[in-house]
């Protein structure tokens, strides 16, 4: 068998269960176990929140609304017609003007509040009654917006691209996914772009001011000429290379600068990507398509402006902060920069006396970039499907903090999502004492190629399953992760090569926690780690294996696991104690390593027995041990 190991997490520990229950035990399905560290108390197995389409289900994670999004319009219509239904409806906060395309969207979805003129104070206090938030780049949402939220806040929508003005840290943290709407504005950029470098050349808005004013300039507003001039695109992504090809059209030599975009894109539409140091010294126009990141903070300084050709021109459609506003000012002063197109600023609005702005070389408008009909528009729709998406527990093709997974790979996982979170809830519940939870190991047998087999949704949920009933977290595929490494939790994935039928993306999941005592001692496989297998049988998710037993049941309500002698008559007499009991046995396995000595028998059962039931299953004598699992 071929294995390959996949990830890890960081190590810590704070897992760590006080009790050391051990033979004839059993843990009820409320309040048993409590763990020493972190004052984290087992058992919170209900789940928090609303299901926006399915008021009955239980939960809202992304993952668990994944099943109920393929009935999204069977619920939807039940949820518009139902008085009851229809309160529980969404609230969507929207910051910023957005189109009504996108805002009619939303309505049909949630309550929608249009609120122009938060101040961050007022958001901090309104963001606690919602569950989206929609903005463009005039609203900061920062970590006092998450918090202030509360956990209520689900999604925040960026109505464009830039996601500078929202603190990712802190959304993951919270468990918020964020998502944008990278492509609807492109074009709008781009054309404002084009429309800043050639109103610059000819000085166009110098000119309409001084004609404004009564003036007639001719000779002051000679311009230059763009055919046959390098152009150096700073960022090759979807409005640089739009602005490139644009350019291409006016003439001019475009050149790129971009650490990422792939060559052979540049080049199919005549570009060449040049160093950095080579772009800004050879241009004579250059224009700023990157993000703002904390490498490209004021990457255009006195350093670099200072490699330039005297008498270059900048625009910027991008981010102010890419520039030092300061050095550009000097620069411009000094005649290095013969002019700036500025679309963007660091402070936004900025000051009314701000030096750039009032620079006789510089051109201004006020971040208009993505601001034309058709871009709104656009925009508008393209977030409110996304932001309406991700309350219906979608995952988004725009998640800007958590994995893309494509649809077709997320229906194909479905059934291994469920399982992989029972093994979580099921492996942990067997966990009675030692050094705390830190290690788990999660084996993945599978036909498929290791680049074929997308597991962070499987162990997103097998995390979720092992921290959310002994913590007050709630994990999502946006912050699982996160919060294994908080709780220092180490999930390490092994990738097994088994021989069967690539169509299933995986045979089975094992999972094993390691230096810990269990509950059940017959959970514990020949290593001492707690370890439980299951597999995805017509799509329903069994258990398949506890420690070296071979078992098969059904991964569904409740679940008793006993280790007895293999005698005759064991069945019946724990079947007799549960029907007196109206107790319905919904399955019934049992598995052994050798004839007539040890067996295992794992009982599915729709109802919880009470505590006198499970005493009695305790007294039996052939039974050693045994244990009450909620699923
Ligand atoms: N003024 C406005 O209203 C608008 C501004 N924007 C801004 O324009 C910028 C570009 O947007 P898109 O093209 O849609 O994004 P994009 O993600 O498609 O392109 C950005 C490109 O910058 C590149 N890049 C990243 N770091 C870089 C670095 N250090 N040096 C050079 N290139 C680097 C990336 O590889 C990527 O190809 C963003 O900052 C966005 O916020 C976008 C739309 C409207
Ligand atoms: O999409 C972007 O990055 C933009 O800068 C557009 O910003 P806006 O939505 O017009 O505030």
């Amino acid at each position: 068998m071929a294995t390959t190991s996949i990830s890890s997490a960081t190590s810590l520990n704070n897992l760590t269960p006080a009790s050391s229950t051990l033979q004839k035990n059993f843990i009820p399905s409320s309040a048993h176990l409590s763990f020493s560290h972190s004052s984290i108390s087992l058992q919170k197995l209900s789940v928090h929140t609303t299901n926006f389409n399915n008021p009955i289900s239980r939960g809202s994670s992304i993952f668990n609304v994944l099943k109920t999004a393929q009935h999204s319009d069977l619920a939807s219509s039940a949820r518009d017609s139902d008085p009851v239904i229809k309160s529980q409806k969404p609230t969507i906060l929207v910051s910023e003007k957005l189109g009504e395309a996108g805002l009619d969207l939303l309505r049909s979805f949630g309550n929608v509040e249009c609120l122009y003129s938060l101040s961050p104070e007022d958001l901090c206090s309104k963001i606690g009654e919602c569950d989206a938030l929609i903005v463009r780049s005039g609203t900061k949402v920062t970590r006092q917006v998450f918090e202030a939220a509360k956990g209520r806040l689900k999604v925040v929508g960026r109505a464009g691209v830039g996601i500078d003005n929202v603190d990712l840290q802190a959304a993951t943290e919270f468990g918020c996914l964020v998502v944008n709407a990278p492509t609807a504005n492109t074009i709008a950029a781009a054309e404002h772009g084009i429309a800043l470098l050639a109103g610059m050349a000819r000085n166009v808005a110098q000119a309409d001011a001084s004609m404004k004013a009564g003036k007639w300039q001719r000779n002051k507003y000679v311009g230059v000429s763009l055919v046959g001039k390098t152009l150096a695109v700073m960022g090759f992504g979807k409005v640089g290379s739009e602005v490139a090809r644009r350019a291409k059209g006016l003439g001019m030599h475009v050149i790129a600068h971009d650490p990422y975009a792939p060559a052979d894109r540049a080049r199919a539409i005549g570009v060449d990507l040049v160093s950095f140091d080579e772009a800004i010294s050879t241009a004579d126009f250059v224009s700023l398509h990157m993000p703002l990141t904390p490498t490209t903070n004021k990457v255009f300084n006195d350093a670099t402006f200072a490699k330039m050709k005297k008498g270059v021109r900048i625009i910027n459609v991008a981010r102010g902060g890419v520039i030092d506003e300061d050095a550009l000012v000097r620069a411009l002063d000094s005649g290095i920069v013969a002019q700036a197109a500025l679309d963007v600023f660091t402070e936004e609005p900025p000051s009314k006396d701000s030096k750039l702005v009032q620079h006789e070389n510089v051109t201004v408008t006020p971040h208009l970039g993505a601001s034309t009909k058709e871009a709104q528009e656009g925009v508008a729709v393209e977030i409110a499907e996304a932001v309406v998406g991700a309350l219906r527990g979608e995952l988004s093709a725009t998640a800007v903090n958590a994995p893309m997974v494509p649809p077709e790979v997320l229906s194909e996982l479905a059934p291994y999502v469920t399982l992989a979170e029972k093994l979580g809830r099921l492996a942990v519940q067997l966990v009675a004492g030692g050094s705390g939870i830190q290690s788990v190991k999660v084996g993945y047998k599978s036909a498929r190629d290791p680049d074929n087999l997308d597991t962070r949704l499987l162990r997103a949920m097998i995390t979720k399953g092992i921290i959310e009933p002994i913590s007050d977290a709630h994990i999502n595929l946006v912050n699982a992760d996160f919060i294994a490494k908080q709780k220092g939790l180490r999930i390490s994935e092994e990738r097994v090569y088994v021989n069967s039928s690539p169509e299933n993306p995986v045979e089975s999941i094992q999972v094993q926690i390691s230096n810990v005592q269990s509950k059940f001692a017959s959970a514990l496989s020949d290593n001492g780690n707690i370890s439980i297998e299951g597999k995805v049988k017509y799509g329903i998710p069994h258990l398949t294996r506890v420690g070296s037993f071979s078992v098969d049941v059904s991964l569904e309500g409740n679940l008793i696991l006993c280790r007895q002698v293999d005698q005759p008559g064991m069945i019946g007499q724990v079947g007799n104690i549960l029907g007196e009991r109206n107790v319905n046995v919904s399955f019934m396995s049992v598995g052994r390593t050798v004839k007539r000595t040890k067996a295992i028998m794992a009982i599915g059962v729709d109802e919880e027995p009470d505590k006198e039931t499970l005493k009695k299953i305790g007294e039996v004598p052939a039974i050693d041990e045994f244990v009450f699992l909620d699923l």
